[in-house]
């Protein structure tokens, strides 16, 4: 009992706690002077069941990416995919970094597993690898409230960007077998905005909408909107219209659904197909046009089909639920498919617009119309510098001239730009075959127009 000790003891021992406080304070002062720095471990697993820790995933696509140029020891291995080599810091190597004026210390660590628990079929299974991130003490905040979630969001997006995207095809849905909905192949298609020809313009104006889209994550929180876009793609064969979609998804780095909606058979189809798409996935509908009752073959009925509905007697709404319609298509544009999280593009093509019907194509359904149009001669410029590699020639005055009389698509006209032999003896005649072509569409117009006029 401390009442019974002598006050010599008492007095002893207060002195010896106040000295060792003191003591640990300097030293701990002392420590933070000639070593400023605190460290955090991010390990590569985590938890009872050993999952990959996705932070150390993120950071490892971060580091290969960003601060790889600054190592001079580097490991190279196969990526995910196995399509192509991942250069990566290696183990016991140290890199730094800066963030907003900070100096951070990346090392990567490996320690053997403490665990005997676990059978292990392969060495490195007893490794365990972990990166020390250390920094100064006074930059602790800035790391744990923004450097860390920076990490986070650059290295997954580097992941994304490294990953081969992919192509999924629908499955007709059947009730026995449990086959999977989507089937996919890797997406190469090698069209991009840069070798799409059309309107400089209004390429530009796309591809703004397209980044607004892309960056717009906080905007459509704010004003209370799903994160969907839906554009629809019409002109004629050959405009362009599939290789804009290819361009879209290469842009945006998307996988591309191309929804085959004649396999569709029900509503309740068609939610589901939605719902297992994933997100950054651009939804296409090919050929809306042709694509069931979605026309005004439906208009014809639409009368009689809306005074049905109305009428509908509980036995029936089963039976319409099991068709697939156009109000089913209609309800997922307008909000039903925004239950599925994270961004996705919708688009449309058909080359009959007048053809749709017009609730489908109203404005405010589809976010915007683009008219995929016949060759002009900007686009044409274009498809002359990717092809041919010429940005001038004498011959281009006079298919200026040609392109304003004849449609011809940027289809027929890539078609005459492809070299048949080496590209510098072919420019020339690459051109002429061009003018001859327009020059005999030129002709049948005529004498179409001629044939018209004639009286009968
Ligand atoms: N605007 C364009 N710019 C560059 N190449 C084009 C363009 N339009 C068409 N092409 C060329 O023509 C080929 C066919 O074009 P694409 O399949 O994109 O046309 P489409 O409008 O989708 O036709 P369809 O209506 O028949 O589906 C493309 O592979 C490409 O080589
Ligand atoms: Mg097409």
């Amino acid at each position: 009992m401390i009442e019974n000790w002598p006050a010599s003891a008492i007095g002893g021992s207060f002195l010896v706690v106040l000295a060792h406080g003191i003591l640990t304070a300097v030293f701990q002062k002392a420590l933070s002077i000639t070593f400023p720095y605190d460290q955090i471990t991010i390990n590569q697993y985590r938890g009872l069941h050993m999952q990959r820790d996705a932070l150390y995933t993120a950071a490892e696509a971060y580091l290969s990416k960003a601060c790889s140029s600054r190592a001079s020891k580097l490991k190279a291995e196969l990526g995910k995919e196995h399509d192509r080599p991942v250069v990566m810091i290696d183990n016991d190597e140290e890199v730094t970094d800066t963030f907003k004026g900070a100096k951070v210390r990346w090392y990567s660590r490996k320690r053997r597993a403490s665990s005997t628990s676990t059978i292990s079929f392969q060495p490195q299974d007893d490794e365990r690898k972990y990166y020390l991130l250390t920094f100064n003490k006074r930059h602790r905040k800035l790391i744990e409230d923004e450097y860390l979630e920076y990490v986070l969001i650059e290295g997954d997006a580097a992941t994304a960007s490294n990953r081969k995207r992919r192509l999924f095809t629908n499955n007709p849905i059947s009730n026995s077998c449990r086959s999977p909905i989507w089937s996919h192949v890797p997406f190469e298609h090698p069209s991009t905005f840069e070798t799409l020809a059309m309107d400089p313009e209004r390429k530009k104006a796309i591809i703004d909408d397209l980044v607004m889209f892309r960056d717009g994550k906080e905007f459509y929180k704010k004003i209370g909107k799903a994160w969907k876009r839906g554009y629809l793609l019409y002109g004629p064969p050959g405009t362009g219209k599939s290789s804009m979609i290819a361009a879209i998804a290469n842009f945006l780095e998307y996988d591309v659904y191309d929804l085959e909606l004649t396999a569709v058979k029900t509503n309740t189809d068609l939610r589901q197909i939605f719902t297992e798409t994933t997100s950054k996935s651009v939804i296409v509908i090919e050929d809306i046009d042709c694509s069931l009752d979605l026309t005004n073959k439906r208009k014809e009925k639409k009368e009689k089909d809306e005074e049905a509905r109305e009428i509908m007697l509980p036995e029936n709404v089963e039976k319409d639920e099991n068709k697939l319609t156009l109000s089913g298509l209609l309800n997922f544009i307008d909000g039903l498919w925004s239950s599925c999280g994270g961004e996705r593009i919708l688009i449309f093509t058909t080359n009959h617009l007048q053809k749709l019907d017009p609730a489908l194509i109203r404005k405010g359904r589809m976010d915007m119309h683009i008219e995929m149009s016949y060759c002009k001669f900007e686009a044409f410029r274009m498809l002359a510098k990717n092809y041919l590699g010429v940005e001038d020639h004498e011959l281009f005055g006079i298919i200026q001239t040609r392109l304003d009389e004849v449609n011809i698509t940027p289809a027929d006209v890539a078609e005459e730009l492809m070299p048949k032999r080496s590209v510098e003896d072919d420019v020339g005649e690459c051109l002429k075959n061009l003018i001859k072509v327009m020059d005999d569409k030129k002709k049948g117009k005529d004498d179409a127009a001629k044939e018209k006029e004639k009286p009968n």
